[in-house]
């Protein structure tokens, strides 16, 4: 089998993690929890959405964060953007990545983004242009690309036709969401043969979550078809808001384990990345979501 020799890691805990838990989380934990992050060797960590605070109030303070943790030169800190107003904020706050989110199916984009994917579409084209000419990079994520909460089963074409739209408007990344970690690892790869006809497969990442346990399994068999660039979530923290019961994404702790075995280079540091873990479990007083955080106690 073949698999990439260097795999990209984008941690999305502080975003992705964070935005489902129930009890507002302090701003200074976020901070503390960006900064361990970014010690550990992490190059892309995903710190807060500029979303409607009526919609995800646990992102209501993504300002603040994004002033107050200590940036690292050569590591980004993307944050989601839905909508114009979102970009403005983006901007204010000084960061240099966003990302725009729409999904592969209907339902899902009305529940989560309060628009059909066609007007959501019509809504990133222009953001997309706007950030791009202000010198930010934009990525783009397709949620449901393994099936949705409300409609079930969904085409990998309607996952390549979207995403292929993405990248018409400059998404420079493509991550695929299996946003309740429904899928299984034909099943992924289907999904990813099926966008592969579309872009090249060094624009796509992988990003799922974990609801059914198969998280490693799939990103194992996405690895063979050449996706290099991974989203996982420290401690497995996470869910979505609009995905009713869906786990968080695979643990970091448990993806840097399986590549380092497998001789697959990450840069980072899985002691360091295990503190961080075993810290913010501690700030939300649960335990964590690694089984490598658990057997390594
Ligand atoms: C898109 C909207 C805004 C539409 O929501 P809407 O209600 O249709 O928007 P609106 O334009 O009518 O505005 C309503 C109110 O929100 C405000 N508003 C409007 N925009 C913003 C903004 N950017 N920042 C701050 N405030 C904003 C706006 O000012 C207004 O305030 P009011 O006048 O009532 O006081 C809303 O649906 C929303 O914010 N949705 C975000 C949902 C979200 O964040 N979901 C989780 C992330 S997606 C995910 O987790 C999946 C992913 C990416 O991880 C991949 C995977 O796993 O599949």
């Amino acid at each position: 089998m073949r698999h990439p020799n260097r795999v990209k890691i984008v941690e999305v805990g502080p975003r992705d993690g964070l935005q489902n838990e129930a009890k507002p989380v302090p701003v200074e934990i976020k901070v503390e929890l960006i900064d361990r992050l970014t010690d550990t060797g992490l190059s892309a960590i995903e710190s807060g959405s500029f979303v409607s605070p009526k919609w995800v109030p646990q992102m209501a303070a993504t300002a603040e964060v994004m002033a107050a943790i200590k940036r690292r030169p050569g590591v980004s800190y993307p944050v989601l953007t839905p909508n114009l107003q979102g970009l403005e904020a983006a901007l204010a706050a000084g960061v240099e990545e966003v990302a725009v989110f729409a999904a592969a199916s209907e339902t899902f984009s009305q529940k989560n983004i309060n628009c059909s994917i066609a007007e959501s579409l019509d809504r990133f084209a222009p953001l997309a242009a706007r950030a791009r000419a202000e010198g930010l990079r934009v990525r783009g994520y397709v949620s449901c690309t393994l099936g949705c909460p409300y409609e079930g089963a969904i085409a990998p074409s309607a996952v390549a036709e979207v995403a292929g739209k993405l990248a018409a408007m400059g998404c420079y990344e493509i991550s695929l969401g299996d946003t309740v970690g429904v899928g299984t690892p034909t099943k992924a790869q289907t999904m990813i043969d099926a966008v592969t006809n579309r872009l090249p497969v060094d624009m796509l990442a992988a990003h799922f979550h974990d609801t059914y346990g198969q998280a490693l399994a799939n990103l194992l068999a996405v690895m063979e078809r050449g996706v290099a660039v991974m989203d996982s979530s420290v401690a497995g923290l996470g869910g979505c808001p609009y995905a009713k019961g869906a786990a968080g994404n695979v643990a970091t702790e448990d993806l840097v384990y399986m590549l380092n075995g497998m001789g697959i280079h990450t840069g980072i540091d899985l002691d360091r990345l295990m503190e961080a873990g075993s810290f913010i479990s501690a700030a939300l007083d649960r335990p964590t979501g690694s089984k490598v955080a658990r057997a390594r106690g």
